[in-house]
């Protein structure tokens, strides 16, 4: 099953310190419980081109890590989770989604100001559309500007002064070890963050049997119904990774009619227009194990409301 004459199993990651941050927790785990792991490093498109993902397309992130895996370069791939395209991969499996970190967006500012501190005509980075969306509907007079690159060099664009403030994934800068640079974490009421974000995906080959056992120990059963919702979502609306469009669920305890306690999945969704002229929201809960309904349910709705337009359907006739 691994890394042919050694037995280490190997783990594919892109080489920026977010990823080999991610996939080194993996490694970890994995040798802690005897299953000896290293790491190998993969350049990806989106580390080669310094355009808008939006303009380099899904998959940027993802798609060259996933044919070493399938050409057994490597035994396991791990991938941020809101990277990958919706759209499952044949021969792949994601055998494990570990507890997810932090799923909030964060903001990092000048003078360690909040974002209703910012004057207006702030400027303000982040080149994900669901970001610059939510922030303009917000109505502040903010100027959203595009950025891209490595979270190191993002955060570098406020120390200089170039910007004021920039808006990234808590979960990124909890990675690399610079949470107390976070000025504010958005509540997701304000900026619901990304279908998956701060979740892992880890995958491996489909007919490896014994790996998906190994790394089926990793999973974390909540965060995956979680994220089988948000994606849902995302997947309905037809809407890909850089779409504006924010989905956040939790599991959480209700009561039913006779006391009981018992657990169900909450979700959350917002579709926003990209000049932040309109944001159509949408929620609600269900059973755990209807996840993916849950989710396709919620976008049904969304396009009821006439998000469709929104994420680029045209409008309804
Ligand atoms: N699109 C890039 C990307 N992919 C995953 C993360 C952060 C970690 C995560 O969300 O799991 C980031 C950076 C960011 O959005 O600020």
């Amino acid at each position: 099953m691994t890394g042919a004459a050694t037995g280490v199993i190997r783990i594919g990651t892109r080489g920026s310190q977010l990823a080999t941050t991610q996939a080194q927790t993996i490694a970890d785990a994995l040798t802690e419980a005897g299953h000896p792991a290293e790491l190998v490093i993969i350049k990806t498109a989106g580390d080669a081109s310094a355009a808008p993902v939006a303009e380099i397309g899904v998959g940027v992130f993802t798609t060259a890590i996933r044919v070493a895996l399938h050409n057994d370069e490597i035994d396991v791939a791990v991938h941020s989770y809101k990277d990958l395209p919706t759209a499952p991969e044949e021969g792949l499996t994601i055998a494990a989604v570990p507890p997810r970190a932090d799923p909030r967006d964060a903001l990092v500012s000048r003078d360690s100001m909040v974002l209703g501190e910012l004057p207006p005509g702030s400027t303000v980075g982040t080149s994900a559309p669901r970001r610059a969306a939510q922030l303009r509907a917000l109505g502040l007079g903010l100027e959203i500007r595009p950025l891209r690159g490595n979270l190191d060099s993002r955060l570098g664009k406020v120390a200089s002064g170039e910007l004021d403030a920039v808006v990234v994934a808590r979960a990124g800068l909890v990675r690399i070890g610079r949470t107390d640079e976070v000025t504010e974490a958005f509540d997701p009421v304000v900026l619901l963050p990304a279908p998956a974000q701060g979740a892992l995906a880890v995958e491996c080959r489909s007919d490896d049997a014994e790996l998906v056992r190994t790394l089926a120990a990793l999973d974390d059963e909540s965060t995956r119904v979680a994220i089988d919702a948000e994606r849902a979502v995302l997947a309905a609306l037809e809407a890909g990774c850089t779409a504006p469009v924010g989905a956040i669920a939790e599991v959480v305890e209700s009561i039913d009619d006779d006391g009981r306690i018992f657990a169900e999945l909450s979700l959350r969704a917002a579709v926003a227009a990209e000049d932040g002229s309109d944001v159509i929201r949408a929620s609600r809960v269900g059973p755990l194990d209807r996840a993916i309904q849950l989710g396709k349910d919620l976008a049904a709705e969304l396009l009821e409301l006439g998000a469709g337009a929104l994420v680029g359907h045209g409008s309804p006739p």
